[in-house]
């Protein structure tokens, strides 16, 4: 039973770094986003996700990114502090600079898609000057996310945290999170993406992800070969998503673990992934085996993915607990 250790005595559990941005998701549902005439707001950007849904467990969150100048980066610093996650390192843009917006299209349960505002946003302009090393040093785990490696200066900030993560020896967590947007090429892509997960002791990504990421190299491997690929780098656990039909995890101890998912009433399908790595992530934490993690992760997913927003609807440790409880998982 594979477990992952984690250092000790650090004054945050985990420290995220990347896109603080805002979600704004579609009240009239199951229509296109032609129809669709109003939103409700909600703090959104993939590692804002799920350092959020990580506090609301109980852990102690640090986050390290830049937001606008304005109201919206008000509202996102708020919120996060109302989370009680440490906004320390939260660079304010001198720019003009302007938050992410990502819209999003509820057709159906199973046909959702998110249209990214993404030109001139603050997330992308943090420097590597701005990364506090002491935050990190400060802490037992590092997430990245590589929508925060798509343009300079943020691509070389998320590479410098990377090396304080690698000189402290702290656990570095990288949510492949491939967003399109912003992004000028697949092959560039996929050079930073594979030079950065190089560096990384856990990956978590969909099959599409890592596909992304094989194409340029002209090789198409299957989830046994990804994970392998990986474990000749620094990796001891990949982490392959699956959506409906669950996850896969390999260990470099040879281990494979398959997760089950848990029924639910889809309501929209995005978040899944965010609030998956939120639960899996915590669980590995608090020292349980990968399976449990696993569990958990699908528990979570199951939840947020019921409901209309990704960061509000991050659960509690009891919502969780009564969902593995009650909940029928579906191995
Ligand atoms: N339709 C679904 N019903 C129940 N659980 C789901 C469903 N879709 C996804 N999940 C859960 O969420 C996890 C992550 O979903 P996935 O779609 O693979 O990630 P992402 O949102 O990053 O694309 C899955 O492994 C599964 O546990
Ligand atoms: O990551 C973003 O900028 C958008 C998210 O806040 C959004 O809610 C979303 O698409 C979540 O994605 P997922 O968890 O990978 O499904």
């Amino acid at each position: 039973m594979t477990t992952i250790t984690f250092p000790q005595g650090k004054q945050f559990d985990l420290v995220a770094i990347g896109r603080l941005c805002i979600d704004l998701n579609a009240n009239e549902i199951n229509r296109p986003m032609e129809e669709t005439m109003t939103f409700t707001k909600y703090v959104g950007g993939s590692p804002a996700n799920i350092a959020i849904g990580l506090a609301n467990l109980g852990l102690n969150i640090s986050f390290i990114g830049k937001i606008a100048n304005d109201q919206m980066g008000n509202f996102i610093r708020n919120y996060l502090a109302q989370k009680n996650i440490d906004t320390s390192n939260i660079v304010i843009d001198k720019t003009n600079a302007v938050t992410g917006l990502t819209f999003t299209e509820i057709k159906s349960p199973s046909d959702c898609s998110i249209l990214m505002y993404r030109n001139n946003v603050a997330d992308l302009l943090l420097h590597p000057v701005e990364v506090q090393e002491g935050l990190i040093a400060n802490s037992k785990a590092l997430l990245i996310s590589g929508t925060a490696l798509a343009s300079s200066p943020s691509r070389e900030a998320v590479f410098l945290a990377l090396d304080y993560a690698v000189k402290h020896g702290i656990r570095i967590i990288f949510d492949l999170d491939y967003r399109p947007y912003t992004w000028r090429d697949e092959a560039e892509t996929a050079v930073y993406y594979n030079l950065a997960a190089e560096k990384c002791d856990i990956i978590i990504g969909t099959r599409e992800e890592f596909n992304m990421m094989e194409k340029v190299l002209h090789v198409q491997l299957d989830d046994e070969q990804t994970a392998s690929k990986w474990f000749t780098y620094k990796a001891q656990l990949v982490v392959i998503k699956h959506g409906g039909d669950g996850s896969i995890a390999y260990a470099k101890d040879g281990s494979r673990t398959k997760s089950g998912v848990f029924r639910t009433s889809v309501l929209k399908s995005f978040g899944a992934g965010d609030s998956y790595a939120s639960a899996f992530i915590y669980k590995l934490m608090q020292g349980e085996t990968v399976d449990v993690a696993m569990k958990y992760g699908s528990a979570s997913a199951s939840i947020v993915i019921a409901k209309h927003s990704c960061s509000d609807a991050m659960p509690t440790l009891d919502e969780l607990e009564q969902k593995v409880k009650n909940g029928t998982y579906e191995t």
